[in-house]
């Protein structure tokens, strides 16, 4: 029989001609093969796409119909080595009866586990501190300097408790925290029980944790789900981390949130775009992160800016509006040109 055709839209090698045993029979493929590092040109993707029957791609290729129309009716299944398929229009899929296919679990662990390793650098103030230490500004030791938030006794809220989601509380378990929750379409008491993690409302969600941590798919439902109402309703000693896709966050919001010191901190694996282009204002934060160290216990603030910048101001007089102590502040507010 004609081999199949499959486009392939990146490394590695693997010889040209291909048989795969699906069951019992021996499928021979012919399969064309991207062979860069960098995403394949949309333009390249539209020409090379013609007449294919197979397409196996990555997340960096939005599969729309005009990509589906320019592979025509032979596509018969697109391939995706990506867990999520956001990229790809299902809707479109299903009109011209082509079949996905997908790698779910195959990164479980590796994202649980940098889900835990930002969550513990950005509460525990990991590279704000590392930098100090690099240019000069560790000075003596002081008692709540760089101090962060603990997970001992916190809770954890869980947006998404899907194969990442049980992953990272499994992990996070040991470190003492006291509650997990979580939000989801509807509740998952299958995989819950065992963490024991208790079903909420994105509201409870967000009032109730100290940390949450985003774990689910980038759907209609979920595209920009992390916006203000998110934000303002959490606590201002409380943890973002976002490791499913940059947009089920409101961006925007999230910066008003982290200037305006509504929470504490985040750590960010996903942006959108990715990467952010480097002038973007979530990476000026970090200055704005080191001006404004709060005092997790006592929940006071200490102001340690040689000037206060008006992002550092806005959180002060906050505070003081809700009747906080400020412990020492360097600067006369009245000085301020804010
Ligand atoms: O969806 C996936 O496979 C991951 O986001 C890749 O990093």
């Amino acid at each position: 029989a004609e081999p199949i055709r499959v486009l392939q839209v990146f490394p590695p090698k693997v010889e040209n001609l291909a048989v795969f045993g699906v069951k019992h029979h021996r499928i021979l493929c012919h399969i064309e093969q991207w062979d860069s590092e960098d995403p394949v040109p949309r333009s390249e993707l539209l020409k090379k796409v013609a007449g294919i029957q197979g397409l196996y791609c990555l997340l960096t290729e939005k599969i729309d119909a005009e990509v589906l129309d320019a592979a025509g009716p032979s596509l018969k299944v697109v391939s995706t080595m990506s867990v999520g398929y956001d990229h790809i229009s299902l809707q479109e899929l299903k009109k011209r009866g082509i079949r996905l296919g997908y790698t779910p679990d195959v990164l479980t662990e590796a994202v649980a586990e940098l889900t835990v390793a930002l969550l513990l650098a950005t509460s525990r103030r990991l590279l704000e501190a590392a930098e100090k230490a690099k240019t000069g500004g560790w000075g003596t030791w002081k008692p709540l300097w760089m101090c962060g938030h603990g997970l001992t006794d916190s809770t954890v809220g869980i947006l998404g408790l899907g194969r990442i989601g049980v992953a990272v509380a499994t992990r996070l378990k040991p470190f003492g925290v006291k509650r997990f929750l979580y939000t989801d379409m509807s509740a998952r008491p299958e995989v819950a029980t065992s963490i024991p993690a208790d079903f909420v409302t994105m509201d409870e969600l967000a009032r109730l944790s100290d940390f949450i941590v985003v774990c689910c798919a980038l759907t209609p439902e979920t595209q920009g789900i992390c916006s203000k109402s998110l934000f303002s309703q959490m606590k201002d000693t409380a943890i973002f981390v976002n490791t499913s896709r940059g947009g089920v966050v409101n961006q925007d919001d999230l910066y008003q949130a982290l200037v305006n010191g509504q929470i504490a901190a985040a750590g960010l694996d996903v942006t959108e775009p990715e990467p952010l282009p480097i002038d973007h204002p979530l990476f000026k934060l970090k200055n704005c992160g080191e001006c404004v160290l709060k005092a997790a216990p006592q929940r006071d603030v200490l102001c340690v800016c040689s000037a206060i910048c008006p992002c550092c101001l806005h959180v002060l007089l906050l505070q003081a509006s809700r009747g906080l102590t400020f412990l020492r502040i360097q600067q006369d507010l009245t000085k301020t040109s804010s």
